[in-house]
């Protein structure tokens, strides 16, 4: 039976039936020769020509991404929206490119689906284009990726944790400070800015999966700059709406209410979620995007003190993407995972994990609402016990 290395700390090597044939198999699709078989062989050829594509897209993967993000930063697909199918001579006159490169950029898109090639030789919106055409949210959501893209330059150093030029550490300066309420509201606009325009995405699936008719009185945890707020309230004329943030983040939803006729109805209070005491009397509070940035320590410290702070048999809708989510497996663990290990503070969690948090801070009855998107968001609904509030634990 195939050896492996023991867990630290067991001194025992771990072994399991499936090591033998695993090792037998992992041989085989490291063999050259087999692949050359594999090939040139009628019934197999799809299967090695599909592991082949799925290999290259891992090598590729950087390149395509930073095709995406030059279209964006071009505002390509709105302007092919809006002016419809155009020439690479065009676009290069209107960006100033070179030609030559202008064309390279069109033609990358093209063999991404990001556009189509159309008669008389100009450029169009393809099926992967079409949906970002206009919309601002997933542009600034693939425009921050920058910061990103710089950590991951040396993934090494990332994985020590020796990263010298910090990308989304400083973007997100709460993930680097116990004292996150003394962080200027300079420092807290970018990302603030960030979540309001892509929140549109969150928002249709919790509004979709979970209609707020039935509340009265919604409290919003970590709730950014009020842009869910916002639609909540729209959406549900008789729910009074706060948010809780950061008080620079929160003054930036006070203001937000203001702008948009709201102030009667939604309200913003500033402090530190994890220390200070949140506002009563709500009968829902949401967490939207906001606990897969936490460790579990933090998450549960944050629960529990959601829980306090509903009224008795209180509802509470956690909604982000969840790792493990049949379908987008990698969205989870492999983008969130890296992603937060940059940003310096949380991890993607599945839908399991929540519910023992959930369960260890005291909430009940928890139940996953279907979203449309998955991808874009996951929700679960968790009640408080009916009755008193108290023993939190
Ligand atoms: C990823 S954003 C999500 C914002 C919003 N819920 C949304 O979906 O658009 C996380 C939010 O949690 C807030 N936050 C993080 N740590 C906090 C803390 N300790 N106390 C209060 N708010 C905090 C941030 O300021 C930010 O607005």
């Amino acid at each position: 039976m195939a050896r492996v290395d023991a867990p630290p700390g067991s001194a025992a090597p771990v072994t399991h039936w499936l090591d033998g044939p695993l090792a037998w198999r992992d041989r085989l699709l490291a063999s050259a020769a087999f692949r050359r078989w594999a090939q040139a062989f009628p019934l197999t050829r799809w299967l090695a020509r599909r592991r082949a594509a799925g290999v290259f897209d891992l090598v590729a993967g950087f390149v395509y991404s930073q095709v995406l993000l030059a279209c964006v930063q071009l505002r390509l697909f709105e302007l092919l929206l809006d002016e419809g199918p155009q020439s690479a001579s065009a676009l290069a006159g209107r960006w100033q490119l070179p030609l030559m490169s202008t064309e390279r950029l069109l033609r990358a898109a093209v063999a991404l689906k990001l556009l189509e090639h159309r008669p008389h030789d100009r450029y169009g919106l393809g099926p992967l284009g079409a949906p970002l055409a206009g919309d601002a949210g997933l542009a600034a959501m693939i425009e921050h990726h920058a910061a990103l893209y710089r950590d991951l330059a040396e993934p090494l150093a990332l994985l020590r944790g020796t990263t010298r030029d910090a990308g989304l550490a400083a973007y997100w300066p709460y993930a680097g400070t116990d004292a996150p309420q003394t962080l200027p509201a300079e420092r807290l606009k970018a990302y603030s800015d960030l979540m309001a325009a892509s929140q549109p995405l969150v928002a249709d699936q919790v509004l979709g999966a979970y209609p707020l008719r039935r509340h009265r009185r919604l409290l919003d945890v970590g709730g950014g700059n009020g842009a869910f707020a916002c639609r909540a309230a729209q959406s549900a004329p008789g729910l009074q709406v706060q948010v809780f943030d950061l008080p620079g983040v929160a003054a930036a939803a006070h203001q937000r209410f203001e702008q948009a006729g709201l102030s009667d109805r939604c309200t913003a209070v500033g402090g530190d979620f994890l220390h200070d005491p949140l506002p009563v009397g709500a009968d829902l509070v949401t967490l939207l995007r906001v606990v897969h940035d936490h460790d579990d320590a933090r998450v549960l410290r944050l629960l529990r003190a959601v829980r306090q702070a509903l009224v008795p048999g209180g509802s509470l809708l956690l909604a982000e993407p969840l790792a493990g989510t049949p379908g987008a497996e990698r969205m989870g663990d492999t983008y969130f995972g890296v992603y937060l290990l940059a940003m310096g503070r949380g991890e993607p969690r599945s839908e399991q994990r929540l519910r023992e948090l959930l369960a260890e801070a005291g909430f009940a009855r928890v139940r996953r609402l279907p979203t449309a998107l998955p991808l874009q968001a996951s929700a679960l609904l968790a009640k408080t016990p009916d009755t008193s509030n108290v023993n939190v634990g």
